[in-house]
């Protein structure tokens, strides 16, 4: 099938939704149908990578976590990478001034934030949609993904979310939690922990069956939608967290800025040429990627308040010790602690205790 086939065979799929009167005689129907979409989708993606293999979008990843901006030309994207990180990339008065990917290394509270910027989502005449895309896929890779939006353009946030989830990565959202398990023989099972609203049993087997699954258990926890059911059969999907940034606010007053809060309930307002409020982004950013940092005091030592180790929220103290060393894991006896984990201070904890941000960690290991 080439490109064109997909295309127009999605279009003619997605046309006889539109025909079909959604109830729930006809649910199962339109269930099958979007799989076949969501199918048909991800061929063309897949088709549209392995083309252009070895071209080379291919990053290396430095520090602690990664974010990435994603926005349309000229909204400041190279201004902004410039002012939050070590990086020099050009800022141009026109349109297109960034081809490659310019990666950029952000420092703050001790963390090493690795900043990319892309080229801009629409790529242009001579780009193609193709490319674009291609681009665009490396934001699959990162932890976090900044949305750059000029004051003029807020209108451009639906496009860059359409054109995140046409490419699998979902921003802001919660991966369903769906279990399938293949089985030999049975049918397919269905359970589920709460009442479905949106899915009937019926659906959900016209769903699994377009995915050449006919004997199944199924578990499925909350209320999932059936476009979330089947994004939860495909295996290529990236649940990432966002930021809306909105730039070039020094151009425009607080009544436009007001406003604009009608219709985009959540954005961080800020100006990167003229470098107000970057101190809030980036403590966002840090906040955002789910990071905390643990002072550690080494036996007999002062407590290393200049090199923090920087981890993901919810890591627990055993994880720590396998980050540090396996010595550590091995000889655990208890750990003491000195923050806001804990009631007081230096209090002992054992190996599942989940630290916090700023937390002091002494690790007592056997001798
Ligand atoms: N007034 C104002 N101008 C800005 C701001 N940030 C960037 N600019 C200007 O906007 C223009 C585009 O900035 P760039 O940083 O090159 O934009 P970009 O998004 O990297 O553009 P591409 O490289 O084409 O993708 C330049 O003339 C910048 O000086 C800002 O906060 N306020």
């Amino acid at each position: 099938m080439s490109f064109m086939d997909i295309d127009e065979k999605i279009k003619k799929i997605e046309d006889e939704i539109q025909k079909t009167p959604y109830n729930k005689a006809t649910s199962h129907h339109i269930g099958k149908l979007k799989a076949k979409i969501s199918k048909l989708k991800e061929e063309s993606l897949q088709r549209k990578s392995s083309g252009t293999k070895g071209k080379g979008f291919h990053v290396k990843k430095t520090g602690d976590s990664t974010a990435v901006l994603v926005g349309f030309p000229s909204v400041g994207k190279s201004t902004l990478l410039n002012e939050l990180t070590n990086a020099e990339s050009k800022v141009g008065a026109y349109q297109f001034t960034t081809l490659d990917i310019i990666p950029g290394i952000m420092e703050y509270r001790g963390a090493k934030i690795q900043i990319f910027d892309i080229p801009g989502i629409i790529t242009g005449a001579s780009g193609g949609k193709g490319r674009g895309r291609e681009i665009l896929s490396v934001a699959r890779t990162a932890n976090l993904i900044l949305i750059v939006l000029d004051v003029f353009n807020p209108q451009h946030l639906d496009i860059i979310l359409r054109e995140l989830r046409d490419i699998g990565i979902h921003p802001n959202e919660d991966k369903p939690d769906v279990r399938v398990r293949r089985k030999k023989l049975g049918g397919v099972q269905v359970s589920a922990t709460e009442e479905l609203t949106h899915l009937d049993e019926t659906t959900i087997r016209s769903i699994i069956n377009e995915y050449g699954m006919h004997n199944a258990d199924v578990l499925i926890r909350g209320d999932v939608t059936m476009d979330q059911f089947i994004d939860a059969l495909e295996s290529n999907r990236a649940y990432i967290p966002a930021v809306i940034v909105l730039n070039k606010v020094d151009l425009v007053d607080d009544t436009y800025i007001k406003e604009l809060k009608k219709t985009i309930p959540d954005f961080i307002p800020i100006s990167a040429d003229k470098n107000l409020n970057i101190n809030y982004l980036k403590d966002q950013i840090f906040e955002n990627l789910n990071l905390i940092r643990v002072y550690l005091k080494p036996q007999g030592k002062k407590v290393d308040f200049e090199d923090p180790l920087i981890i993901k929220k919810g890591t627990s103290v055993i994880d720590v010790c396998g980050k540090l060393h396996r010595e550590f894991v091995k000889n655990f006896r208890h750990a003491k602690i000195w923050g806001d984990s804990v009631k007081f201070p230096g209090q002992k904890t054992g190996p599942d205790h989940i630290l916090e941000d700023k937390d002091i960690l002494r690790i007592i290991v056997k001798k």
